[in-house]
């Protein structure tokens, strides 16, 4: 076991520049998620770590080891991929004694490892299973299996759910959190789904174009997004441009900020630091209230019924505001105030702890 530390990794692949200068810290037994879209670079990141490429520029160290130099096979890490990449001609006991056996494990000691490993996964009744006999929940465990039992520095997973089923996916999330918490292993894990990302991780290091937009646990990307980037990619809000920012500093407080949306005024307490005159409210559909029509009300404005979807938990309303715009409005069962239907002219309510951030 071990830290991680990226310290201002670069990499290019042609006239491609595909890591940034990038520095990441993962502490010693955390599970770090890398997410973003495709091609944002979380692969090369994971594969820079692995040893499988060499940065162009800048380190990694396992704790204090400098490990840069140092080739993949050498450097004590477990992988798991998302084609699972066992070895089609060996049984589940032998994809996971691979390992074992290349670093010269007595015959004894080996058969106890493994079968305790493939216990671990629940399938030590399926040892003698070939790949091609098993099932793609199945196989990812061998392949978990297969990592967990060399007992390795860190733990990388690249997209290890990717190709299961909706159900599996879900099932396999746990098998892997109970595994890696059991060994207090550092685990980096590869992914694109922003809600296997939320789930898993303590924290998740989201990624624009090779760089990192924004590093923080799941309540912080969903509840404090940097940017309008992060709060569109993680969960779905409505980014809606304001203007005329001001900032009431009192003595000693948190500041109320005052914004504009066109001519209706807000309050609100949460601004990101580097506010100018204009930005965007960042509000996620199920933090806004619709009410009936006022003539005036505090922190809303008027729209329009445009869709309404009836979900049994919530319903989900599309609402265009003053300037044509559409945004959107989720009232959960519990607290809907009233049911609203296409035409129906509203106040859009927006709570005073909404983000706003830098445009
Ligand atoms: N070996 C390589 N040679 C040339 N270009 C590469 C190589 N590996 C990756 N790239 C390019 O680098 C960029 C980032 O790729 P990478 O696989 O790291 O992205 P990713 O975020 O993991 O995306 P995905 O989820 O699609 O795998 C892409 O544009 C890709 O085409």
């Amino acid at each position: 076991m071990a830290s991680i530390t990226i310290d201002g990794v670069a990499k290019t692949f042609g006239a491609q520049k595909v890591l940034h200068d990038l520095s990441l810290h993962v502490p010693d037994g955390a599970f770090y998620t890398l997410l973003g879209p495709s091609g944002c670079g979380k692969t090369t990141l994971l594969r820079c770590i692995a040893g499988f490429y060499t940065p162009d520029s800048g380190r990694l160290l396992f704790d204090n080891d400098d490990v840069t130099q140092v080739p993949a096979y050498r450097r004590d890490i477990g992988i798991v991929f998302q084609d699972y990449a066992l070895f089609p001609d060996k049984t589940a006991f032998d994809n996971v004694a691979y390992g074992l056996r290349a670093r010269g494990v007595g015959r004894q000691e080996l058969k106890r490892r493994v079968e305790e490993a493939l216990d671990n996964v629940g399938l030590l009744a399926l040892a003698d299973r070939y790949p091609a006999q098993m099932s793609g929940g199945q196989r990812q465990r061998v392949a978990l299996a297969r990592a967990l039992v060399i007992r390795p520095r860190v733990l990388l997973m690249d997209e290890p759910l990717s190709n299961l089923d909706a159900k599996m996916r879900l099932q396999m999330r746990n098998v892997i959190l109970d595994l890696v918490r059991e060994a207090q292993i550092t685990t980096v894990f590869v992914t694109h789904d922003q809600e296997e990302a939320l789930a898993m991780s303590d924290q998740v290091a989201l990624m624009d174009q090779g760089s990192i937009a924004q590093l923080g646990s799941p309540e912080e990307l969903y509840g404090l997004p940097a940017n309008a980037y992060v709060a569109d990619f993680i969960g779905s809000a409505n980014i809606i441009p304001v203007q005329s920012i001001r900032l009431d500093e009192a003595d000693g407080q948190a500041g109320v900020l005052h914004y504009r949306i066109g001519e209706y005024v807000f309050e609100g307490l949460r601004g990101s630091a580097d506010l100018k005159d204009s930005g965007l409210l960042i509000a996620r559909p199920e933090d806004l209230s619709l009410i009936a029509a006022t003539p005036y009300m505090p922190n809303s404005m008027p729209g329009e019924v445009l869709r309404r979807q009836y979900l049994g938990f919530k319903t989900v309303y599309s609402i265009r505001l003053a300037d044509a715009s559409e945004i959107r409005v989720e009232l959960h069962a519990g607290n809907m105030v009233g049911s609203f239907q296409p035409g129906d002219r509203v106040q859009v309510l927006v709570p005073v702890d909404s983000r706003v951030v830098a445009a």
